[in-house]
């Protein structure tokens, strides 16, 4: 699990830490960490060019004592100070000793910055505020087209620590060292993307954030692992008959929109459950599909136990099967029509109740149940993720460019997908999706898991089915066994 901290708490655990260790000890680890990461992308340092894009703040202090070890090492190394006057005095004087030299003309430096081998970005970490001022604007454009690896220093710098938001421009890396904890920023996009490659390095920040003596920060999101998924997903015992392992029950498509119960139903089914009960108007095109469905003619009350439902995909202006659905005591996932046609009321009493719901808007579904621009949602994904979840006191998987999934209520640590691609954005995608949380479900995972444990399966299967090229929703469905395959063959 990749776990994330806010700024404050991070910067809380810091103090609490600093105030034990002497003076400059966090940064010498942070800096050895970073020197390390950079001679690894380096390849040989002997001889190289690097130049080190300096702020203001401790971030330039990390680049500059870095630089100071990649310079004792054979590197020739160029500090660039956006701020020259207020650059890190200790590393400034390290960086000297060893041989590194100082470039107070920032203007100037384009030219150096495109031609270098590696490009440290310093110039503002967890201190940072709003986006990139101008004057570093040029260079991070010159280290986008330049020819070196660029290696961030804790987090790209305009990309904001706790949502991952870039206002502007911001510096784009191929690898991004952060110290101490993960960012929330660094696993949302577009920070995410910003970010390139993680590398953590553990400056002994760990009792502090567990909250052991220090402040008792919470995270703020987590990313599940190949390892974390595989120990999530239902395991079929050998006394197991299908209605042991969970029905999952399909209220989904109308005359109008047979394929989206078709593709649901065909997420269902690759989800781990041991049967899928469909009610709806689509049983026809269901069945043509897939013959191992139980069709049932009747509502959902009447259809036959199932462990969950699903309900929406497709489903036009259908309330009353919405309504019937979400009166049964058994956890429900809703998607699309059915997120509009759900009373409020009716979503809480379950939660007040401890019955389980998992609602999957996208961000323009979510904007609606909100009441705010796309935009809004989009921005702050996070937010308005544990937004819905306190509204309706449900588990929300908000849909997007980065997954997440927040619990009922809105409290603890958002689940953040690390699996997802552009690709994904097909029609037809999120019915598939839905399905195959909703046998998840059924199986006896819980809301935030089983929402979590699909995104994660459901991006896999994506990328497998995409191999950079468009897909169909039909694709993806398709190749969920071997998303399930590959997560389970790494956790064992
Ligand atoms: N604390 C620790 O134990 C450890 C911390 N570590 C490291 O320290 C980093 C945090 O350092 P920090 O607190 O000095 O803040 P930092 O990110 O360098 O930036 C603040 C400076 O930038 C400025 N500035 C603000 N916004 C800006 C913008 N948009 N664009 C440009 N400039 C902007 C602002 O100045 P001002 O607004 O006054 O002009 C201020 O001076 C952290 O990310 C990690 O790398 C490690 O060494 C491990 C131990
Ligand atoms: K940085």
């Amino acid at each position: 699990m990749r776990t994330a901290y806010s700024v404050e708490t991070v910067r809380a655990a810091e103090r609490e830490l600093m105030a034990r260790l002497p003076e400059g000890a966090l940064m010498q680890r942070a800096a050895a960490g970073l020197a390390a990461a950079c001679a690894d992308v380096l390849g040989r340092v002997y001889g190289s060019r690097v130049v080190l894009l300096v702020g203001s703040g401790d971030n330039g202090g990390d680049a500059l004592y870095a630089g100071a070890r990649l310079a004792r090492r054979g590197a020739g190394v160029r500090a660039v100070l956006l701020a020259p006057g207020r650059a890190h005095a200790g590393g400034l004087a390290a960086l000297r000793r060893a041989g590194g030299s100082v470039v107070s003309d920032a203007g100037g430096a384009v030219g150096l910055v495109e031609q270098a081998d590696l490009v440290v970005d310093g110039i503002v970490g967890i201190g940072g505020k709003g986006g990139l001022r101008e004057a570093a604007v040029p260079l991070a454009e010159a280290a986008r087209r330049g020819r070196g690896v660029v290696v961030a220093v804790d987090l790209p710098s305009g990309v904001d620590a706790d949502t991952g938001e870039a206002r502007g421009t911001a510096v784009r890396a191929d690898v991004t060292v952060t110290f101490g904890a993960y960012k929330p920023g660094l696993l949302i996009d577009p920070g995410r993307e910003y970010a390139g490659v993680v590398r953590f390095v553990d400056i002994g920040l760990g009792r502090g954030l567990a909250g052991g003596t220090g402040p008792a920060g919470s995270p703020r999101a987590e990313a599940l692992q190949h390892a974390d998924v595989a120990r999530l997903l239902p395991v079929p015992g050998a006394e197991s008959d299908k209605y042991r392992r969970g029905v999952v029950g399909i209220a989904a498509g109308s005359a109008r929109y047979p394929g989206a119960a078709v593709l649901a139903v065909g997420g269902a089914l690759r989800g781990g459950a041991g049967a899928v009960r469909y009610v709806g108007p689509a049983g026809g095109a269901v069945l043509a599909r897939y013959p191992e469905t139980l069709v049932s003619e009747r509502g959902p009350a009447r259809a036959g136990r199932v462990q969950a439902w699903v309900v929406g995909p497709g489903a036009g202006d259908d309330a009353a099967t919405v309504g019937e659905v979400l009166a049964a005591d058994v956890p429900v996932l809703i998607d699309a029509d059915g997120l509009r046609l759900a009373e409020v009321g009716a979503v809480r009493g379950r939660g007040l109740r401890g019955v389980p719901t998992l609602m999957t808007p996208h961000a323009g579904e979510a904007a609606a149940l909100l009441g705010v621009e796309r935009e809004e949602v989009e921005s702050g994904r996070l937010a308005a993720a544990r937004e819905l979840a306190a509204r309706y006191e449900a588990a929300v998987l908000l849909k997007g460019s980065t997954t997440v999934v927040a619990e009922a209520g809105g409290g603890g640590a958002v689940r953040v997908n690390p699996t997802g691609t552009p690709w994904l954005a097909t029609a037809g995608s999120g019915d598939v999706l839905s399905g195959l949380g909703g046998s998840l479900l059924a199986a006896g995972l819980s809301a935030v898991d089983a929402g979590s444990v699909a995104a994660y399966l459901h991006g896999l299967a994506g990328r497998f089915a995409a191999e950079g090229a468009p897909v169909a929703a039909e694709d993806v469905a398709g190749r969920i066994a071997e998303a399930w395959r590959s997560v389970v063959g790494a956790g064992v």
